[in-house]
């Protein structure tokens, strides 16, 4: 896929998918800001469009009415790893994205395949304007949204491992809810018929269980720096 004419020829197009909790989001900004690339969280675009949808009142369990309105509101991402931004019709959404609301009904929303088309489409715009690469995670990058990337990694991490780390971030939550959870949102995101939770083929799979942040990070740093020189 061509992206950029204005692209440095260091510039990497890197994909990091994986199921919730395994450490995307934390490693895919630090290898960014490591490595002076952009960053998008393509999670929190779907977790915008669902707030949208539960602030206008739209019927979450139906497909139609969700595919009617999926191209009304404005989604756009800042892209500095250190400081990421994310605002709905001009109104920052960090904040309410993150409510337990629009978790539990972010899987239902992104399954729409108009909502998918749309997201998409933001998603490669945003990825063709970044000049000296990006760093882009999500659960299809490597598959449907980036096919072409340089690199494409996908991190997994046990059930265990990842409850641990999502109940240590809501201060304490009960383990085996947290662990409920996080399984119910995979089997949702991997058995929908559009763009599933997916390894592609030539995908490196990186299993996070026993590897501390920092480790990942160097892991996919040393990756990507291979690439570079491949180039
Ligand atoms: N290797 C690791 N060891 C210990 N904790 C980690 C590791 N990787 C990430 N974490 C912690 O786990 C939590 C979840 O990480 P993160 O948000 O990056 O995951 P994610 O895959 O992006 O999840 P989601 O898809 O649900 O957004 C964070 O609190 C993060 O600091
Ligand atoms: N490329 C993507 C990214 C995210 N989603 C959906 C499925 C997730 O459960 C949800 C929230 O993502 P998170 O913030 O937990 O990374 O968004 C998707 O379908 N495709």
């Amino acid at each position: 896929m061509e992206t950029s004419a204005a692209r440095t020829a260091q510039a990497v197009i890197v994909a990091i998918d994986g199921p919730s909790g395994t450490g995307k989001s934390s490693t895919s900004k630090a290898v960014a800001a490591q490595l002076g690339l952009s960053y998008l969280d393509t999670g929190a675009q779907y977790r915008a469009i669902t707030w949208w949808m539960v602030n206008n009142g739209i019927d979450i369990s139906d497909p139609t009415a969700i595919a009617a309105v999926a191209a009304k509101p404005e989604i756009v991402s800042g892209t500095d790893p250190s400081a990421p931004t994310i605002t709905v019709d001009g109104t920052d959404v960090s904040g309410p994205i993150r409510t337990q609301e629009v978790t539990s009904k972010v899987s239902a929303v992104s399954a729409v395949p108009e909502v998918r088309a749309r997201i998409t489409e933001l998603q490669r715009s945003v990825a063709a304007a970044a000049e000296r690469g990006i760093v882009v995670e999500g659960r299809d990058i490597g598959t449907t949204v980036l096919p072409d990337a340089d690199l494409k990694i996908f991190l997994t991490a046990s059930p265990e491992a990842r409850a641990a780390r999502r109940s240590g971030e809501l201060r304490g939550a009960d383990l085996h809810t947290t662990r409920e959870a996080l399984l119910k949102r995979d089997a949702a995101d991997s058995s929908r018929k559009t763009s599933p939770l997916a390894k592609a083929d030539d995908a490196v799979e990186v299993d996070t269980s026993d590897l501390t942040l920092q480790q990942v990070i160097e892991c996919v740093v040393t990756l990507v720096e291979e690439k570079r020189a491949a180039k």
